[in-house]
């Protein structure tokens, strides 16, 4: 066999299945892994997949590359990754092509890019995303890096990546770490998505007393309409499925404490960096960490609690909380979105958040029909200021609003806690209103701290002296 049109390196959940959906595709694949074992276990199970080389060392693995040399790292984020790239780098020649397709911080992407840049090589990281089943049969990709170097790898990817109506879920995203912050904002909306999928779950089975299998065609019912995505298909799954050890259902016999890999995490804390408030995502991620706690939600169990317990109607609170999921997932996106522009802002990345919207159409985790009408709003008004504006999305709000407002005040009355609900809610609310208390905030700043104001009236800053004269002083 010839040299390898592309290589992967990690050869786990991901790597396999990409190794085997480039095969798949006719290209000659060249597979490694640290641990000999699972390349061999690879081949054993895969060979006649398609055309493999299988490689014993990365001195191998990169020998086996037509040139210029495409590797791909499928392995974990940080240290490994680091060492990775130093091994491939090591035999790698100029013009080489090192691509992370793991889970990166796209700030060490961005370190690892100039640094390669430095050397003659490409380094793109290039999100990925659609899970196990994803990797095999087409998954979104959101490559960063150089456009030169995408001309080459851009092929390659969009061949084995998702296609929604012929259109690959692949583009090349913007320079340097582009890739991956947009990935990890992806991940922070999936957390936002499941949260407000669980809390949509808890409150009807709390307040009507539905079981997960009823709750699970609820989820069926909803996935026909607006609400249509991976997300919610897999709900009804999950949430139809009997534990065969106890005959209970499936939910019932999972310990109640969310992990996390940490993209939702990076997230928010770029948030806090760029000022973009994404409260659907921070909620998400501390009722992650909420529910991590046992000892203190044991210690609480005791504290008081509503006397109503029940909601009346059953097929009017179903439908509001269809209504409430909708409006708070249009607030989680537009969050996003505003995190995207901000970021693409920030570093020069020049992202076009409507080829995000497309890419994230199909083969992805929070693929949904919803993200064809984002596309659509920003096809149609590409500097929309928020998504919420958008005529679609306004009346959307418009038409929900009362039945999320509803959502929120029943489950405060019977005391189920909503963080993403109702923190969609105070977002919505706040965006909207005329004045906001943060006249008052900037009153207090400037008594304690003379951190001075500015007035509606005046341009400038102004100090008012509270201890002294009360006169304000232009600052
Ligand atoms: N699993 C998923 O659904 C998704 C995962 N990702 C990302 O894709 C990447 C791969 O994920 P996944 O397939 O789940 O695998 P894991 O994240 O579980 O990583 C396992 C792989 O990493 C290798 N590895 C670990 N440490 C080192 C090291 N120091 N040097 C060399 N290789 C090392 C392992 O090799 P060895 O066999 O020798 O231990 C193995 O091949 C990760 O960055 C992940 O965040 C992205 C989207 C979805
Ligand atoms: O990248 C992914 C999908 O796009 C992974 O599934 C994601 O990393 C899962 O994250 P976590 O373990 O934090 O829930």
């Amino acid at each position: 066999m010839d040299k390898a049109d592309i290589g992967v390196t990690g050869l786990a959940t991901m790597g396999r299945n990409l190794a085997r959906n480039f095969a798949h595709h006719g290209h000659v694949v060249a597979v490694h892994n640290r641990t000999q074992n699972r390349t061999t276990a690879f081949m054993d199970q895969h060979r006649d997949e398609g055309a493999f080389l299988a490689a014993g060392s990365v001195e191998e693995f990169v020998a086996s590359l037509r040139r210029p040399r495409k590797a791909i790292i499928m392995v974990k984020a940080g240290a490994p990754t680091d060492a990775v790239i130093e091994e491939l780098a090591a035999h790698m020649e100029p013009g080489d092509m090192i691509i992370d397709g793991g889970n990166a911080l796209y700030a060490d992407t961005r370190r690892r890019e100039a640094a390669l840049r430095e050397r003659g090589l490409h380094f793109v990281g290039a999100g990925i995303s659609g899970g196990e089943e994803g990797a095999l049969n087409g998954p979104s990709i959101m490559p960063g890096g150089a456009p030169e170097a995408y001309e080459t790898l851009g092929p390659l990817l969009e061949d084995v990546a998702a296609k929604v109506d012929g259109t690959p879920c692949c583009v090349h995203v913007g320079p340097d770490g582009a890739g991956h912050f947009v990935k990890m904002v992806h991940n922070g909306i999936e957390y936002s998505d499941m949260q407000l999928i669980v809390e949509s779950y808890d409150l009807l089975r709390q307040a009507l007393g539905l079981s997960p299998q009823e709750l699970a065609d609820v989820f069926r019912e909803w996935n026909r309409g607006d609400l249509e995505s991976y997300l919610i298909e897999i709900t009804t799954e999950v949430l139809g499925h009997t534990d065969a050890a106890t005959g209970r259902p499936f939910v019932d016999v999972v310990v109640d404490q969310a992990e996390q890999k940490g993209t939702g995490r990076w997230t928010v804390q770029s948030a806090l960096d760029l000022g973009v408030p994404v409260t659907g995502i921070a909620e998400a991620v501390f009722a992650r960490a909420l529910s991590g706690h046992p000892d203190q939600r044991t210690a609480a169990r005791s504290l008081a609690g509503p006397q109503e317990k029940g909601a009346a109607d059953g097929a009017d609170l179903v439908e509001d909380v269809r209504r409430a999921l909708y409006a708070s997932k249009i607030v989680a996106y537009a969050q996003g979105f505003d995190q995207i522009a901000a970021a693409s802002a920030e570093y020069g990345w020049s992202i076009d958040p409507g080829a995000m919207a497309t890419i994230w159409r199909g083969g992805c985790i929070i693929r949904a029909r919803f993200l064809d009408r984002i596309r659509e709003a920003y096809e149609a008004r590409p500097t929309l200021p928020t998504l919420l504006v958008d005529p679609t999305f306004a009346a959307a709000l418009a038409d929900a609003q009362v039945s999320w407002r509803r959502v929120v005040a029943t489950a405060a009355t019977i005391g189920v806690p909503t963080p993403g609900f109702s923190s969609a809610l105070a977002y919505y609310d706040a965006l909207r209103r005329d004045r906001l208390p943060a006249a008052l905030l900037q009153g207090l700043r400037d008594y304690f701290g003379a951190h001075t104001y500015r007035r509606v009236d005046r341009e400038g800053a102004f100090h008012t002296d509270w201890s002294g004269d009360r006169v304000e002083r232009p600052a």
